[in-house]
This record gives C-alpha cells, structure tokens and sequence, in this order.
C-alpha cells in the first residue's frame, strides 16, 4: 500500500492548473514509452477542467500519442447526452474535440437518456471496465496510470458524499449515486475500492473554500466522513493545492521545514 500522500502547494489555481498539466503530459509519455499507453481517470469540476484546458494550450502536448490514451471517467452526472452539465461534455470543450483521440478507448460514463436507469449504467460502467482489466492489473477495474479527483468543499470525492451508501461500498467498483447533497441528486461513480486500484490518486483542491476539506481529509478523519481521506493510490496519493487550499493544514504537513 502507498505511504504518506504527498502535497505540492502552487501560488494561485492557473499555476496550479498549468504544472498539473505538465505532471499529467510527463507521466502518459512515460507510461507510453515503458507499456505502448496509458490510461487516465478524468475528473468533473472547475479544477479538473482547468487542468485540461492548460494541458489543450500547452505546446508539450504534442508529445502525448493521443491514439494510445484510455480514457475514463471517476464520476457523472447522469444527465442527458450533449448536456452542458456533463463531466464528459465539459471535458471535450476542455481538451478532447481537439485532440486525436481513439474513441474506442474514450469511455464516458451512460447518460440518462440511453436505454439504462443509473443503478443498472452503473452496472454497465463496471462491465466495461472489468473487460478492460488485464491479468496483471490483479482486479476488476484497470490499474489507471493516473487518477484525478476534484476535492469539494465537503471532502467529498467523485460523487462520494460523506456518509453517503455509495461511500461505504466496499464489492462493486461502480456505483449509483441517488439524492446527492450537490446538483444534479443523480450520478454514477466510481467506488473507493476502484479508485485505489489507481496506481497514482492526485486530489486537486483550490481556493479558500477547500481549505478546510484538504486539512480534514489529510488530518487522520475517516473514509465515510471524509471521503477524500480514503481515495488512496497503490503507489502515490498526490494532493495538488494552491496556496489557499493549503491555508489551514496543520503545520505538521505544511509549509514543510526548511532544510
Ligand atoms: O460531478 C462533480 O460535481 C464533480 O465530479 C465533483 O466531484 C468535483 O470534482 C468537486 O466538487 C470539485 O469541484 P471543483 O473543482 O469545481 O471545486
């Protein structure tokens, strides 16, 4: 199991946005390089947008062999296809209409208007990923190069809420998620056990509003009242911050001592 998480604090969210950018380009080459692709997690929200529209402005990303990258998604709004509430309709206005993509290896979670209700798209969501997973990956979802997740100002995670079922599901790599306390009420996501089959969890917090969240989930709370407290990488947890995420962290974790 991973060690402590790491932190890395920038000065404002476009910095933050813009070297997030460049960590997540170095790492898909990388993966790219040593295995022929890589797989990455996208996030919903401004922070996981943010970066990908600094990842679209970013010269480097001409490094990336976009036909070899598979896609997936950590949660969703299970709205109609095309709306502009949508994770993946944001994520293709962010970064990926205009790149060359494989669509076969792009994998959006269902919408609300395809032939499933959320229980049973969360069912074939999980199917999905299941027949993605290689033998090496030793379980039911790949072993994503990178996962990312947006921080809410509640600690909560892809649409894992505090105290929420959905955080407390421990078999089932996907889940439905009915009543959430953020709109839209209905959502898929991924589970806590498929999120740390992740070989890196980057957790991306930024603004005065995360502070809390950020000092809760890396003070010792518990999974279910912190859901960020639990998604966890089997070789990395990286939380990406600007300064005001990091305002309240307990000294002990920030700034770090000075060598
Ligand atoms: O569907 C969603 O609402 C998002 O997936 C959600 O989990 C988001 O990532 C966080 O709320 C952080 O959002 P911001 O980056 O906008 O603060």
């Amino acid at each position: 199991m991973t060690g402590a998480p790491q932190l890395v604090v920038h000065r404002d969210k476009e910095l933050m946005a813009r070297a997030a950018a460049a960590r997540l380009i170095t790492k898909i080459v990388d993966a790219q390089s040593a295995r022929g692709y890589a797989s990455v997690v996208l996030t919903g929200g401004r922070n996981g947008n943010g970066l990908l529209a600094a990842l679209a402005a970013s010269p480097a990303r001409d490094a990336v062999d976009w036909s070899r990258l598979d896609l997936w998604w950590g949660d969703e709004r299970f709205l109609p296809d095309g709306d502009p509430e949508r994770n993946y309709t944001q994520a293709r206005a962010a970064l990926l209409d205009a790149v060359p993509l494989n669509p076969a290896r792009v994998h959006p979670m269902p919408a609300s208007d395809g032939p499933y209700e959320v229980d049973a798209a969360a069912e074939v969501y999980a199917a999905e990923l299941a027949a993605a997973a290689r033998p090496e990956d030793h379980g039911q979802v790949p072993a994503f190069d990178v996962l990312m997740l947006g921080v809410g100002p509640d600690t909560h995670v892809a649409s894992l809420f505090p105290e929420h079922p959905a955080v407390r599901e421990t078999e089932r790599s996907v889940v439905g998620v009915h009543g959430a306390p953020k709109p839209p009420p209905t959502r898929v996501s991924l589970t806590l056990p498929a999120i740390r089959a992740a070989r890196e969890v980057w957790l991306l917090a930024a603004g005065e509003d995360k502070a809390g969240a950020a000092a809760i989930a890396l003070s010792g709370a518990g999974e279910v009242q912190a859901p960020a407290a639990g998604a966890r990488g089997r070789s990395r947890t990286l939380w990406l911050l600007d300064a005001a995420a990091a305002s309240q962290l307990p000294p002990e974790l920030y700034p770090p001592a000075v060598a």
